[in-house]
């Protein structure tokens, strides 16, 4: 296959992830997701941006709308870039909160799930995730990571950390 050439990925569909990290109790807030891309598999909650809306907001609405809860100061650590070989391309932005108001609750689109920091469930997330996620949540470190997927299989990566 030719490889990729990243300089020319368009940004496609704009979408977001949040982590609420609950740092005293070493663990994050994730999601069995229930509906749409990804249904099935543990992940943050998230979704796509709505016109006009910022990042942040998505991140936050999301994450209110899936779990009923409602992060604090998120902090942006990352970007993701997927090129499926169908055409879809998505562009992720990760968001970090360690401060949040609600009790998570499961809704129509997901079941929350409290995680150990220490054992984040790579086998039952996306390919990609265990390249980033223990970096940003444990590390809180910053990148870009830019992944070629043919439907759940990861083809080719590449990371970039700042
Ligand atoms: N951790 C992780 N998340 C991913 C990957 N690929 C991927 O689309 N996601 C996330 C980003 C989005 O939060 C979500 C896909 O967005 P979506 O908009 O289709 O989700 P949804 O069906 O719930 O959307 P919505 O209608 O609520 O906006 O899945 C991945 O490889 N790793």
């Amino acid at each position: 296959m030719t490889p990729p050439d990243w300089q020319n990925w368009k940004p496609g569909v704009l979408a977001t992830l949040m982590f609420i990290v609950d740092e005293a109790a070493g663990r994050v807030l994730l999601i069995r997701k229930k509906r749409g891309l990804g249904a099935g598999k543990i992940n943050g909650p998230g979704g796509k941006i709505d016109p006009g809306e910022t990042s942040e907001h998505c991140a936050v609405r999301e994450t209110q709308e899936e779990l009923g809860v409602t992060a604090l100061d998120p902090v942006k650590h990352g970007e993701l870039w997927f090129q499926f070989v169908d055409g879809l391309a998505l562009h992720v932005d990760v968001y970090r909160a360690t401060r949040w108001e609600g009790e998570p609750t499961e809704t129509p689109e997901a079941i929350p799930l409290w995680t150990s920091l220490k054992e984040l469930p790579f086998e039952e997330m996306w390919a990609d995730d265990r390249f980033w996620l223990g970096e940003v949540l444990i590390d809180q470190k910053n990148f870009t990571g830019r992944f070629l997927f043919d439907d759940d299989t990861m083809l080719t990566h590449e990371m970039e950390w700042h």
